[in-house]
């Protein structure tokens, strides 16, 4: 997919992860045993040799406490655990099928395996067939965080686009700036063995000059300016459009004025367009927008008790104040090992004073939140992704869907309430969705300081049907077993 994307100024591209493969580990004397991660990250050996003498004992215990830790910090490169997980039928990521028996394009294959997918996840395999008929269906679909609906879509418009011809015909909303550049990094990286292809970024701080026509076939946008695109501007005809995907369905909603545009722009779209609309969470706010954009639709849903990822563990934390809070927070990082972490904190006031705070204690901090340009929001994340700054700490939807894989642990400092002060359970999923990601293991954390915050973190519980278990953060011991 050569020169996609231009019209993002300054926009570095995205780099693969940081991961340490297990073949790195050659140096560490494993004598004949051969060791790896099983699924549940704990360590398998094979084959032990029998007679070591004490030094060789020694060595062997220190390289698998080495090799244990680098499992929990989740540096190595999780390829096993995936694969296992893949083979589990309770796991989001099980699938019976291959890419090639999903019947994909052979550029396509090439992208999927140029990202370094082996095999399809469950949403993957049972959307794609549905998304790639003849004639193409609709569909309403959801599937937990990190479990691969981005790439889902992703495959489906790249399957039916016409790279020849030089005009907008997919066209994907996104909720965010930040989430459509990453959409479009996935779709530049799967894309890449389409030559012809191009794709267009539709997000504010993207101006193009009046009355003219994109050539570019896939556009990628936020609500606002796509509607803009479409309408007043003509950038885009609309009646062109064959795919039109809907992403972060409930994150959308959750925005003023999106769902309204998101209607306009659908009303404009030829009848026979395909129409695909993605979420993680489907409250009925929710059920009831999809079904307005999504005439005649498939429907792939989740029970509320599989909403929640079995890999992320969820532990509660009792403090009694801010500064409690905070000495917790420091117990969890002199105990484990932290890849990177996302803090969550619910004004921008705390998140400053805590950004503050743990850069005093020599962390590498950034922090997001929505009084920052869109530009400035980005490059914070960018700079994250890069694994530059270590800990994230936010306040804002902005950190919503971001997928960043070295995200190992998130925090609630706050847990998250709607405005009415409620649990806000669709934020509480999004928030410990960043970590976990596609079959890694992920450890959240909820601070609870006050009466009211263990009666909001008892109804997430029930909400879920999942047990949140408590966490004594003065006792290291106790600390270090939950990481393994
Ligand atoms: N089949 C696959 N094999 C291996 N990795 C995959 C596969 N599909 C997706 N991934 C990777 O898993 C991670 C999560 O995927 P993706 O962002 O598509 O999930 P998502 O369901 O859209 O998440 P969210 O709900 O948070 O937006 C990404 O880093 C992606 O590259």
């Amino acid at each position: 997919m050569a020169g996609a994307a231009g019209r993002v100024p300054g926009h570095a591209l995205r780099r693969f992860p940081i991961t340490l493969p297990v073949g790195d580990l050659s140096n560490l004397h494993l004598k004949e045993e051969k060791i790896k991660p099983d699924a549940n990250g704990a360590v398998v050996k094979t084959n032990t040799n029998a007679e070591k003498t004490d030094e060789e004992e020694k060595e062997d215990r220190a390289a698998q406490s080495l090799l244990n830790k680098l499992i929990r910090s989740n540096l190595v490169d999780n390829t096993n655990q995936v694969e296992v997980l893949q083979r589990d039928p309770n796991s989001p990521l099980y699938s019976v099928k291959s890419f090639e028996e999903l019947r994909l394009k052979p550029q396509l294959l090439q992208g999927v395996y140029a990202m370094g997918f082996n095999r399809p996840s469950k949403i993957q395999e049972n959307a794609l067939p549905l998304m790639l008929a003849e004639p193409p269906q609709n569909l309403i679909a959801q599937s937990q965080s990190g479990t691969g609906k981005t790439a889902a879509f992703v495959l489906a418009m790249l399957s039916q686009v016409e790279p020849a011809s030089k005009y907008p015909q997919c066209l994907c909303l996104s909720p965010t700036y930040e989430l459509a550049l990453q959409t479009g990094k996935v779709i530049e990286q799967m894309g890449k063995f389409y030559p012809e292809l191009k794709l267009a970024y539709a997000v504010r701080g993207n101006k193009l000059e009046r009355g003219q026509k994109i050539s570019e076939q896939i556009v990628i946008g936020t609500p606002g300016t796509v509607l803009d695109w479409c309408s007043k501007l003509k950038f885009i005809d609309p009646k062109k459009i064959k795919v039109f995907v809907l992403d972060e369905a409930d994150v959308m909603i959750a925005t003023q004025g999106h769902q309204d545009q998101s209607i306009r722009i659908q009303r404009m779209l030829p009848r026979n367009c395909q129409m695909l609309l993605f979420s993680a969470t489907f409250e009925d706010s929710v059920w009831k927008f999809a079904q307005k954009v999504v005439p005649d639709p498939n429907i792939i849903k989740l029970k509320r008790e599989e909403e929640t990822l079995d890999t992320i563990k969820q532990y509660y934390v009792l403090c009694s104040s801010r500064d409690e809070k905070f000495q917790a927070l420091c117990n969890l990082y002199g105990a484990i090992t932290i890849a990177q972490a996302m803090i969550f904190c619910h004004t921008r006031k705390t998140a400053s004073w805590l950004a503050a705070e743990l850069s005093k204690e020599g962390h590498q901090v950034a922090l997001l939140s929505g009084e920052m340009m869109v530009e400035q929001r980005a490059a914070v994340i960018e700079r994250f992704r890069e694994g530059k700054e270590k800990v994230l700490v936010t306040t804002n939807v902005c950190a919503r869907g971001i997928d960043v894989e070295q995200v190992s642990v998130v925090i609630n400092f706050d847990l998250p309430v709607d405005k009415d002060g409620n649990p806000d359970n669709e934020t509480y999923l999004h928030r410990i969705g960043r970590t976990g990601r596609f079959g890694k293991r992920g450890l959240a954390v909820n601070m609870v300081d006050s009466k009211h915050s263990m009666n909001i973190l008892n109804r997430i519980q029930e909400h879920f049907n999942k047990k949140i278990e408590r966490l004594d953060t003065d006792d290291l011991d106790e600390i270090e077993k939950i990481a393994n």
